[in-house]
């Protein structure tokens, strides 16, 4: 039966380095849904892809798939597929023997290894160039081929550190696609790496926050972004405005006023930061109702603007695209939907941000 990946508690240390690359971290991962990874560089991303590959041997913890401890089983056998931010092809094989290498090692017929492999260039939109030399393949065609070659050996684990990154935007966003038609048409569980924020929201449909080797928060994207359970995954998710007050039924009061916060999450009494979503705050002209502000300063970000304003003694950030003509010292009004309103703990530690988000697993 299918059970899905448990990593239980995974530690690992490296010799001189400042902080265990994993520290007592766990995960789950449903059958048929894609994770991603994300946290700030050297913070343990590729340890713990390594480790459930069976890359790395933890100093202590487990990786089980489908309720199987796979501490014994080598990383050949263990169902998984991992892709690298390079292609690592083999350079004597053309395009299709990459592909059927796996099968061809299995001991699977040459001609019934190369059927196999043709469907799955297929797959990936690589048909027809079986025949060329890997060499000739431009940086994405040669990502896709070493996908398919994943994908041949048919894992129930694929696992992907940072597969796009040395690719340029419009190819990043190719594979996007590429990486939700194999996941419709194979299903497998998705672990992938990416530093990028945008890239794990267009992919995956859980986020994995990790911070020198602990696991901050695993939740849906949504979640992750309008749910941090502390500042520091606020902040490591772009959020830049956090006010301080008080909370008392459900309600935060601060500088800016009464905000009351969304009624579907149980927000502790007392001291908490809100927390304002830059892109989720309205800024309108100045004869529209909502809270006074000053623009003090404006960058142009591709269609966006990122305005900072002041209201009530308070900087915030506000990226916004509708406000005509804004120039800095107008002044505008602020809508701040309940939608764009988080709290938590004033102090991140992990018992205060308890008090305000009472579990680090947010639910979907
Ligand atoms: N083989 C190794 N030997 C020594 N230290 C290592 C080794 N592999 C990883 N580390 C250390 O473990 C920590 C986590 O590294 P890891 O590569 O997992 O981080 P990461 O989040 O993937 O980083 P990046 O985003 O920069 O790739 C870092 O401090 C790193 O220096």
């Amino acid at each position: 039966m299918r059970q899905g990946l448990v990593v239980q508690g995974l530690s690992k240390s490296f010799k001189g380095a400042p902080h265990p690359a994993l520290e007592e971290f766990s995960l789950s991962l449903a059958p048929g849904s894609c994770t991603a990874v994300l946290g700030p560089s050297g913070s343990g991303k590729s340890t713990l892809l390594r480790t459930v590959a069976g890359l790395e041997i933890p100093d202590r913890g487990s990786v089980l798939l489908d309720g199987q401890d796979l501490a014994t089983v080598r990383p050949e056998r263990r169902g998984m597929a991992m892709v690298f931010q390079r292609p690592l092809l083999f350079p004597h094989l053309n395009v299709l023997d990459n592909v059927a290498f796996a099968a061809r090692i299995r001991g699977v017929p040459r001609r019934r290894a190369r059927a196999d492999a043709e469907s799955f260039l297929e797959l990936v939109q690589m048909q027809g160039t079986g025949r060329r030399a890997v060499t000739g393949l431009s940086g994405g065609q040669q990502q896709r081929v070493a996908i398919a070659r994943g994908l041949a050996a048919r894992p129930a684990v694929l696992l992907l550190d940072e597969p796009f990154s040395a690719l340029d935007p419009e190819l990043r966003s190719a594979m996007h696609e590429l990486l939700s038609h194999v996941r419709e048409q194979l299903n497998p569980m998705v672990l992938m790496v990416t530093h990028d924020r945008d890239e794990a929201s267009a992919v995956a449909d859980q986020l994995a926050l990790i911070s020198e080797g602990t696991l901050l928060q695993h939740s849906s994207v949504e979640a992750m972004y309008t749910r941090p359970v502390s500042l520091q995954v606020s902040r490591l998710m772009g959020g830049t405005n956090e006010v301080p007050g008080t909370i008392r039924g459900g309600v935060h009061y601060s500088a800016l006023g009464a905000h009351a916060l969304p009624a579907d999450h149980p927000w502790a009494e007392g001291p908490a930061t809100l927390l304002i979503r830059p892109e989720r705050i309205i800024v309108l002209e100045d004869h529209n109702p909502g809270l006074p502000a000053v623009i003090t300063r404006i960058r142009a970000r591709g269609p966006r603007r990122l305005m900072t304003v002041e209201a009530a003694g308070v900087t915030l950030n506000a990226e916004e695209t509708t406000c005509p003509h804004p120039a800095p010292g107008d002044t505008v009004r602020l809508q701040l939907p309940t939608s764009a309103l988080a709290a938590v703990a004033p102090q991140p530690t992990a018992e205060t941000s308890a008090l305000i988000s009472p579990t680090p697993k947010v639910p979907a």
